[in-house]
């Protein structure tokens, strides 16, 4: 079994790690390398895993390497493993948003064996979904075993151009937010409605969870959906109609659009 090296052992790096176990991976052949001490310790305690003294200790000997940090350290993070990673050319992947493999280059060096993924936070549950670009050089032993990791914690979609991993990441790294966002909208506007806060959040929540398992399993898809539920001149209608004029699918478009360029902006202020 490969020995994964997780470089920063915060939120995304828990859910992969508690989704890897789940899956039967070691916990002795998976290291974390994190520098705050309570949050290493717990994923210690959770899990079972192996924490390492520092980010050079966690790579030494390691398959993988799994980069969990923020775009914004990324640069000080590779430019400290530069030596070690091309001494031990493990297979590197990294979850970071915007990061390009032209980052990576400018800081390892060239000839690497790397994969970009955008999972989400319900891996924490083993529910997300991740977005993953192989560079063309990557064989096919490695994209297997990239996938291999990032399936633990729900379905991978490939994607072949990497300019595209920004739109991933707009759309499904950063999507549970925007249904978080609706939730909490339509809790607040039940409770407008005179609803008790207690009421109007399960009614929300459960029609949330309600609607996406019919969406996820109906091969007509999400429009003929909402038509289904849409009564003519009934109450769906009445607010439907409410957001098309707000202007709600305009609004949709350009909030994914301007996460998608803030993915381009990071890869820039990066450095490449
Ligand atoms: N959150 C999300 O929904 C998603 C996040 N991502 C990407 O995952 C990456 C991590 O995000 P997330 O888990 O949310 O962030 P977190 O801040 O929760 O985790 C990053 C961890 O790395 C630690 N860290 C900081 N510097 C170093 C260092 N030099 N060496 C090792 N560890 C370090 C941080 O410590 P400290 O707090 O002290 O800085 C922190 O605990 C980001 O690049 C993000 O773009 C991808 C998909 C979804
Ligand atoms: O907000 C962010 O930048 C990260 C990437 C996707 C989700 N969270």
């Amino acid at each position: 079994m490969s020995t994964i090296a997780f470089i920063g052992g915060g939120n995304m790096a828990r859910s992969l790690i508690g989704g890897l176990i789940t899956r039967g991976h070691p916990a002795g052949a998976i290291r974390v390398a994190e520098p705050v001490p309570t949050l290493q310790d717990a994923l210690v305690a959770d899990f079972g895993i192996v924490a390492a003294d520092s980010n050079l200790d966690a790579i030494t000997g390691a398959d993988v390497v799994l980069f969990a940090v923020k775009p914004q350290v990324m640069a000080t993070v590779c430019l400290e493993l530069r030596a070690a990673l091309s001494a031990g050319r493990p297979l590197l992947i990294s979850i970071a948003a915007g990061i390009s493999l032209a980052n990576f280059e400018q800081w390892l060096g060239t000839d690497l064996r790397l994969i970009r993924a955008m999972p989400n936070t319900p891996a924490l549950i083993g529910a997300g979904i991740t977005g993953i670009y192989a560079d063309p050089a990557v064989d096919a032993d490695d994209r297997a075993l990239a996938a291999s990791v990032l399936a633990a914690v729900g379905p991978t979609v490939w994607i072949e151009q990497e300019a595209l991993m920004d739109a991933v990441t707009a759309v499904s790294g950063s999507g549970p937010a925007y249904f978080f966002l609706l939730m909490e909208s339509m809790i607040a506007a039940g409770v407008a409605q005179g609803l008790s806060e207690p009421a109007a959040r399960e009614l929300v929540l459960n029609t949330a969870l309600g609607a996406a398992r019919m969406a996820v399993n109906e091969p007509l898809g999400p429009a003929e959906l909402r038509r289904r539920v849409t009564s003519p001149n009934g109450t769906t209608q009445a607010a439907i109609e409410t957001f098309e004029a707000g202007g709600f699918r305009e609004l949709t478009a350009r909030a994914i659009a301007r996460a998608t360029e803030r993915g381009r902006e990071l890869s820039q202020q990066a450095g490449g």
